[in-house]
């Protein structure tokens, strides 16, 4: 059985839509590492999922990342969902930037089943400094840090716009793609294009082949 780790619904939804027969969440909360990245979030997320869990496991991590503010707020979007919340970014990016206020929405999917697989090279942190600090939050587990972990990775450009829609979660009312906000789109049509579409595409092709 496939565990999809994640503690957002949102993601579970989306991500149903793909992986069909036997996968089911995991709420497990696994320990996010500082990166300026996703990718040393998601692998780290992975690996210590799946000792948690004994099971196959795929951890999503994503985030807004607007242009203007150097990829703002990133690896730190829930935790800005939580404080700020949508609607302040949207002001925020709205009095500070001018149109188009240009963003990503970035997924990394990390797989992890404990067996050998040709592995992702580790990801590697732009900023050496988190990137120790993500090794350090590793160390002391010699065995968990030597888990192969297999990345697959989405993105989608798009602009910040007042909120608009009811659909989805998160971000999805102010970030508006070819004229339409992924609020206002049901979830198929989203995860046509979506960041997480994109990579869930991608690790549904590999893993098929892995376990035909
Ligand atoms: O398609 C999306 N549409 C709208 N918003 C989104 C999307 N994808 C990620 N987001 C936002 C939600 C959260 O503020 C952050 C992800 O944070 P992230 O740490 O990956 O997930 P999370 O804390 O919601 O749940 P968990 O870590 O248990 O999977 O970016």
């Amino acid at each position: 059985m496939l565990r999809y780790v994640t503690t957002n619904p949102g993601k579970v939804r989306e991500a149903l839509q793909y992986l069909d027969d036997g996968v089911e969440q995991l709420d497990y909360d696994y320990t996010e590492v500082q990166a300026s990245e996703l990718g040393p979030i998601a692998a780290h997320g992975a690996r210590e999922a799946y000792r948690h869990a004994n099971e196959p496991v795929l951890v999503d991590d994503a985030g807004l990342f607007v242009d203007g503010f150097d990829g703002f707020p990133g690896p730190y979007s829930s935790y800005v969902e939580d404080t700020l919340g949508v609607e302040a970014v949207s002001r925020l990016v709205a009095s500070e930037l001018e149109d188009p206020r240009r963003a990503s929405f970035d997924c990394v999917l990390a797989y992890c089943d404990g067996a050998g697989f040709e592995a992702s090279p580790d990801p590697v942190d732009r900023d050496d400094r988190t990137a120790a600090a993500a090794r350090g939050a590793e160390q002391g587990d010699e065995e968990t840090e030597a888990l192969p972990v297999k990345l697959f990775t989405g993105t989608v450009r798009g602009r910040i716009v007042a909120p608009r829609g009811e659909g989805g979660f998160g971000y999805d009312p102010i970030f508006e793609h070819e004229g339409t906000t992924f609020a206002e789109m049901d979830a198929e049509a989203k995860n046509a294009i979506s960041h997480r579409g994109r990579a869930l595409a991608k690790f549904g092709e590999w893993f098929a082949e892995r376990t035909q």
